[in-house]
C-alpha cells in the first residue's frame, strides 16, 4: 500500500520555479534542459526515505553530544576520478579518520562522504579569462567540463545524466565496500598498509595495535564482533543545481511525505541560503536532514530566520550548521550565533567546516591553505563551544584518498615548492590521506579533553 502525497505538498515542491535562484548554469538549451529532467524523473532513486531517517536520528545524538559527525570528500568530484581505486582510498580514508576519533574520543562517528554527487559548485566569477579570452567559469562535473575551451564550458544538460550516473556507480561501491566486509573494524591496520614511513602514520600504526588489543580482550570475553562487519556509510553533496534536486525529489511511499533521493544529506551552501531564494524553499519541503552553511558575515538574525525556514517545529537532528569562518573570525562571529540559537531552545547540530574560510593564494598562483591555520580554525570551534557549554557536534573536510599537494604543511611539510609536484584539484585544496590523519589526531585530544 502505498501513501500519495496531498495535491498542496505537490503543488509546493514547484514553488521554488518562482523565487530567484542564485549561482544556475545558464543552460543553452531549454528543450535538452526538459528532456534531460524528464529523463531524471523516471531514474530509481539512490537512497531509500529510511535512511535520512536514520540519519536525522543519528544527527540528533551529535547535537546532543552523543556522537559525532566526520564529513569528507572532494571539494568536486570529477567524473573522470569516479574509479574503484579513488573511491576506495577515499573511504579507508573516511574509516581510519573515524577509527582515530571514535578509539581517541569513546564517541561513536557518523561516517559521511562529501561523495556520490558532489558535481556542481557555486563560484565567485561567472567567466574566467585567460590571455584575453573569456569563458564560463568551470562549475563542476554535472554543468561543464574544466579544459579551457568554448565546448567545454558550455553548459550541457546531458551532464546531469553522467552526474546520476557517476553517483549510482559510486554509491554502489560504497555499499559494497561498507557491507561487505571492508569496513570491517578487524581490519583497522589493514587500511593502513603501505603508509608506514611518516609519523602520522607511525602513530596510527600503534592506535590500531590497541584498537586489536582491545578487540582480542573483548572477544576473549565473548562480544559478539559480527556488528563490526559493516558500517552505515551516508553520502551528502550541496544542493546546488535545482533542476537535477527537483528531479530526484521523490515522494516517500511510506507516509506520503516528499524526500530528495539523490543523498542522504544535502547541504546549502554559503553563495545560496537567501531567506527567500529557491534553494531554501526547496529544501525547506523535503525530510532529509540537511545543513547550511554559515560564513562570517552571518547575524544570528540570519540563523534564527532560517531556523524558522528549516527546521520550524525543532524536530531533532533536522537542521545542522556547518559554520566555516575562517581561522581568524571564528572566536568572535561564533558565540554570539551559538548564543542565540542555543536560547531559541530549538536543536541544531553545530558542525565546523575549517577549509573555506582559510583559503589562500600561494605567490606561485596555487589556491590553497595551511593545515596550521585549518587546524587553528577546528581548535577555535572547540574553544567557543567549552566556553559556552554548547556541543560540538561534527567537522566538514575537503579530503582525498591520494598523495596530493594541495594544501601547505602537515609533517610531510609540503611547501610552495611541492605544489607544484601534484596538485590535482579542480576547485578547491584538498587535505591528502597523511594530512587527514594528522587533522584526527589532533581532533580527537580536543574530542577526548571536551
Ligand atoms: O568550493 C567552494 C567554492 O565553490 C569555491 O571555493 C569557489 O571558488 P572560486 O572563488 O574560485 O570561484
Ligand atoms: C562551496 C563550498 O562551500 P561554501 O558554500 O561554504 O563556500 C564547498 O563546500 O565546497
Ligand atoms: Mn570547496
Amino acid at each position: 500500500m502505498s501513501i500519495e502525497a496531498t495535491p498542496e505538498v505537490l503543488s509546493g515542491l514547484q514553488h521554488w520555479r518562482e523565487l530567484p535562484a542564485a549561482q544556475q548554469p545558464q543552460w543553452p538549451d531549454e528543450g535538452e534542459l526538459a528532456r534531460v529532467t524528464t529523463e531524471l524523473r523516471e531514474f530509481p532513486p539512490l537512497v531509500f526515505a529510511g535512511e535520512a531517517d536514520s540519519l536525522r536520528e543519528k544527527l540528533a545524538m551529535a547535537a546532543r553530544g552523543e556522537a559525532f559527525l566526520l564529513q569528507g570528500g572532494d571539494c568536486a568530484e570529477t567524473f573522470a576520478e569516479s574509479t574503484a581505486d579513488r573511491i576506495r582510498n577515499k573511504i579507508q580514508t573516511i574509516l581510519q579518520m573515524a577509527a582515530v576519533l571514535t578509539y581517541g574520543a569513546s564517541l561513536p562517528v557518523i561516517k559521511m562522504g562529501r561523495m556520490a554527487g558532489q558535481y556542481a559548485k557555486p563560484r565567485s566569477s561567472d567567466q574566467e579569462t585567460r590571455d584575453g579570452t573569456t569563458l564560463p567559469a568551470y562549475r563542476g562535473d554535472a554543468v561543464n567540463g574544466h579544459p579551457f575551451t568554448e565546448a567545454d564550458r558550455t553548459p550541457d544538460p546531458r551532464r546531469l545524466l553522467g552526474a546520476y550516473q557517476r553517483s549510482a556507480t559510486t554509491i554502489n561501491l560504497i555499499r559494497a565496500f561498507t557491507n561487505g566486509g571492508f569496513a570491517d573494524l578487524r581490519l583497522v591496520h589493514q587500511w593502513n598498509r603501505g603508509f608506514t614511513a611518516n609519523p602520522a602514520y607511525a602513530r596510527y600504526e600503534v592506535l590500531a595495535a590497541e584498537i586489536d588489543r582491545a578487540m582480542r580482550f573483548m572477544r576473549a570475553a565473548g562480544v559478539d564482533f559480527e556488528a563490526l562487519r559493516t558500517v552505515d556509510f551516508y553520502t551528502s553533496h550541496e544542493a546546488l543545481l535545482l533542476e537535477y534536486e527537483a528531479a530526484m525529489t521523490r515522494i516517500d511511499s511510506r507516509t506520503g511525505d516528499p524526500y530528495n533521493t539523490s543523498a542522504h544529506f544535502l547541504w546549502i551552501g554559503e553563495r545560496t541560503r537567501q531567506l527567500d531564494g529557491a534553494h531554501v524553499d526547496l529544501l525547506s519541503r523535503v525530510r532529509n536532514p540537511i545543513g547550511v552553511k554559515l560564513g562570517p558575515t552571518t547575524t544570528a538574525d540570519d540563523a534564527l530566520a532560517l531556523m524558522d525556514r528549516l527546521t520550524p517545529d525543532g524536530e531533532p537532528g533536522r537542521l545542522t550548521f556547518i559554520t566555516r569562518m575562517g581561522a581568524g573570525k571564528i572566536r568572535d562571529v561564533l558565540p554570539g550565533l551559538v548564543e542565540r540559537v542555543t536560547a531559541d531552545g530549538r536543536p541544531v547540530t553545530w558542525v565546523c567546516d575549517p577549509m573555506h574560510g582559510n583559503t589562500i593564494t600561494s605567490p606561485s598562483g596555487y589556491k590553497t591553505r595551511e593545515l596550521a591555520t585549518v587546524l587553528d580554525e577546528v581548535h577555535g570551534f572547540f574553544e567557543v563551544h567549552q566556553a559556552l557549554g554548547t556541543v560540538p557536534g561534527g567537522l566538514h573536510v575537503e579530503l582525498t584518498g591520494d598523495d596530493v599537494t594541495e594544501v601547505l604543511g602537515g609533517s610531510e611539510e609540503v611547501d610552495e615548492a611541492a605544489l607544484a609536484r601534484r596538485y590535482e584539484t579542480l576547485v578547491d585544496p584538498r587535505l591528502n590521506h597523511q594530512q587527514s590523519l594528522e587533522m584526527a589526531f589532533d581532533v580527537a585530544e580536543m574530542l577526548r579533553g571536551y
